[in-house]
């Protein structure tokens, strides 16, 4: 993290959902826009999520941007669309770590349902109708983390958080992580938020995003993502 006040920004990289949607994942039409702003002036845009490398690369096509992506929380990479496809996570410590959690809720009757397996290259995701805190308990000896993006709970290979991708990424597009600011709005966004020159939090996330970032917006989520966009790149706007 940065604090100088003669900041200047060559490029940001922002989570997805919670950050330029709302809560129920409709995406923030002022947030594209700032995006697209920001890349018709030569700013990089990176997209980090949990989401699945299809499901971003599609939305990159809409928002208009090079295609440079972290996905499944940083379990899979990839700068520009024609660029190779990396995976520094491993799926297959996490799907161990998955059917351990997977018995001891199926044993107190409880389902867990997974999100997009057939589509994931590297992490397990699964919806939140089980506390965090719990699997993370149950799967303590493994090397997994277990992180809570608000909208999914994900099983990564330790080593795979949009933190590490983040390093990887700036350095593959010739910048330093200090060079970007970063937007978020949860869990799964602290270590990448840490790395960054700015890291802002969006109004509305869990605390430890806000914990993490160097400013949190005052309008929640997508609008704050723009509020963000706008204070760092003033002239733009
Ligand atoms: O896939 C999720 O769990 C949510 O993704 P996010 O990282 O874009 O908030
Ligand atoms: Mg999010």
């Amino acid at each position: 993290m940065q604090n100088n006040s003669n900041f200047f920004p060559k490029a940001i990289i922002t989570d997805v959902d919670g950050t330029i949607t709302d809560k129920s994942r409709r995406i923030n039409l002022d947030a594209v826009s700032a995006i697209r702003t920001l890349f018709d002036n030569n700013i990089p845009v990176v997209i980090a999520s949990g989401n699945t490398l299809c499901s971003l690369t599609f939305l990159c096509k809409m928002l208009g941007t090079d295609g440079t992506v972290i996905c499944e929380n940083g379990g899979v990479y990839r700068v520009k669309y024609e660029g190779e496809i990396r995976i520094p996570g491993s799926k297959q410590v996490c799907i161990e770590a998955f059917s351990r959690v997977e018995n001891y809720y199926a044993e107190k009757g409880i389902e867990l349902e997974l999100y997009s397996p057939e589509y994931r290259f590297a992490d397990v995701a699964f919806a939140r109708n089980v506390n965090p805190d719990e699997v993370r308990e149950i799967v303590s000896d493994l090397p997994v983390v277990i992180l809570d993006s608000g909208f999914a709970v994900h099983i990564q290979s330790a080593n795979s958080g949009k933190g590490n991708a983040f390093g990887y990424v700036a350095y593959e597009m010739g910048l330093n992580v200090s060079d970007f600011v970063a937007f978020g709005d949860s869990h799964n966004d602290v270590d990448m938020l840490k790395r960054a020159g700015k890291g802002v939090a969006v109004a509305g996330g869990d605390k430890m995003a806000g914990d993490a970032a160097d400013w949190v917006s005052s309008k929640k989520y997508g609008d704050g993502f723009v509020e963000g966009v706008k204070r760092y790149f003033p002239s733009l706007f």
